[in-house]
């Protein structure tokens, strides 16, 4: 059968669900794709090698799927229990490496992703749309995945390296203990709700007095193809616009077109006012002391240019290109084909990306470091959402209501330019 039909009888939707449901059953009957290289357990205390490269867990941060936990090395401090990592022939992993990055969890909410479909959609489907194509694989028949995109230039050092690690039960416990700690709202979850896998990550967070990190959601880097022709508003200020009627927003905004197109006008007030909130806050994101106007500064000098021309600004366009490419007819337009529902699926995952930008502030020399995360494939359930949500900014008149604000939307501003008379 032609990969692009649907199968009789389903829509590309029904089409999904069930190869999904099939893909799951032979997951759990075969062994893992994505079994982990890496295993987590509690230390011997026989073996020296051991103890020297003990860690434990620091909860760091949580979003609505997952929670994010940095490794640092076991100090007895609170009485926690001390784990080592272990690789696949058996060598533990040095402390020091692993201090370097942050281990993911899912919190095991019903209806998000579990660690094999994490995995599986990030090598199969997202990787590839950062790696360049290589002439030879131009033609290569099932090349990557629903894309066959061609891609000029390689993007990788923007994608973080996903390490599976398997998670010994006294691990999840010390995990959860720590979780429980920090977040009194997940005291519901269990040892049993998370799955014992996780996945270590680069650890992206800011160093105090040293390197901070500015996370960005760019969101739609492009107008919502099923926006209307007159639109006021791109589709995420349009958004933003119904929210905001029901719940003002504090902090600055910028509209994803003018940080796409490298607006400095936009870019440079919207990072000099992140900074200062980043600055502000400790780790554990409690506010402290005004930092000094110096090191504001210090990070705006370094993270405007790379934004406006650097490589933050073409991974962004890059980001924008592929959002393009795989969504050209918007949510609005029901995908006939699972080819279609997966590129869907693909530009949604795009639109809701992270950008951690890494600033060295007090050592100018030393490089930017910018990851791209969340980058978890939406799932098919999610099409369901997304028409709604887009049908509510169309009859809600979101995208043109004239009265309603966001003026510094790039699209309004266009409107003002070009057009004053309109208004
Ligand atoms: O559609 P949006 O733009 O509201 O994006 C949602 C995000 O809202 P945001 O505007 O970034 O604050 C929303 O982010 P928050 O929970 O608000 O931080 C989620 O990321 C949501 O995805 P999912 O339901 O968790 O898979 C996102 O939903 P979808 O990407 O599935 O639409
Ligand atoms: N590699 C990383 N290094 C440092 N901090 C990270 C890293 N990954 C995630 N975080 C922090 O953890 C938070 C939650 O992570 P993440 O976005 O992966 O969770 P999520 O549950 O998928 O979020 P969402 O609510 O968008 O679904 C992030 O906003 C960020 O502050």
């Amino acid at each position: 059968m032609d990969s692009e039909e649907p199968q009789q009888g389903l829509s590309a939707n029904e089409n999904s669900d069930a190869t999904s449901e099939a893909a799951q059953e032979s997951a759990s009957a075969s062994p893992s794709l994505h079994e982990p290289r890496i295993r987590c357990r509690p230390i011997s205390y026989q073996d020296i090698g051991e103890t020297s490269n003990s860690v434990r867990f620091e909860f760091l941060a949580e979003g609505a799927a997952n929670a994010v936990f940095r490794v640092v090395p076991y100090s007895s401090r609170g009485g926690e229990k001390s784990f080592v990592f272990v690789d696949d022939q058996g060598n533990i992993l040095d402390k020091e490496k692993l201090a370097k990055k942050v281990l993911r969890m899912s919190k095991g909410r019903p209806k998000t992703l579990k660690y094999e479909e994490i995995m599986e959609g990030f090598e199969t489907e997202v990787k590839p749309l950062f790696r360049k194509t290589e002439p030879s694989q131009e033609r290569a028949p099932g090349r990557s995945t629903a894309t066959n995109l061609s891609i000029n230039e390689s993007f990788e050092e923007f994608i973080m390296t996903h390490e599976g690690v398997a998670i010994a039960p006294e691990a999840i416990k010390a995990l959860i203990a720590e979780l429980h700690t920090h977040c009194p709202n997940n005291r519901h979850i269990e040892p049993h709700h998370l799955e014992e896998r996780g996945i270590l990550l680069p650890d992206m967070s800011s160093v105090p007095g040293s390197v901070t990190t500015i996370e960005i959601k760019p969101k739609w880097l492009l107008q919502s193809p099923n926006a209307p022709r007159d639109a006021y508003r791109c589709r995420t200020c349009a958004l933003q616009t119904s929210r905001q009627s029901e719940k003002p927003y504090e902090g600055p905004w910028i509209c994803p077109l003018a940080l796409v197109a490298g607006n400095k006008a936009a870019i440079e007030p919207y990072i000099r006012y992140r900074s200062l909130r980043t600055l502000n806050e400790r780790p554990d994101k409690n506010v402290m002391q005004p930092p000094s106007n110096d090191a504001v500064e210090a990070i705006v000098q370094r993270a405007v240019p790379y934004l406006i021309t650097g490589p933050g600004h073409k991974i962004l366009q890059h980001i924008r290109y592929l959002q393009g490419q795989l969504d050209p007819e918007g949510v609005l337009c029901r995908p006939m084909s699972s080819k279609k529902e997966d590129r869907l699926r693909l530009a949604m995952t795009l639109r809701d990306c992270s950008l951690f930008i890494r600033i060295p502030w007090a050592d100018q020399n030393a490089p930017i470091d910018a990851k791209l995360g969340d980058l978890d494939f939406k799932s098919p359930g999610k099409m369901r959402d997304w028409f709604k949500k887009e049908e509510g900014l169309l009859h809600g008149g979101w995208y043109v209501n004239l009265e309603s604000g966001m003026d510094e939307c790039w699209i309004a501003q266009g409107w003002k330019k070009y057009v004053p008379h309109h208004f």
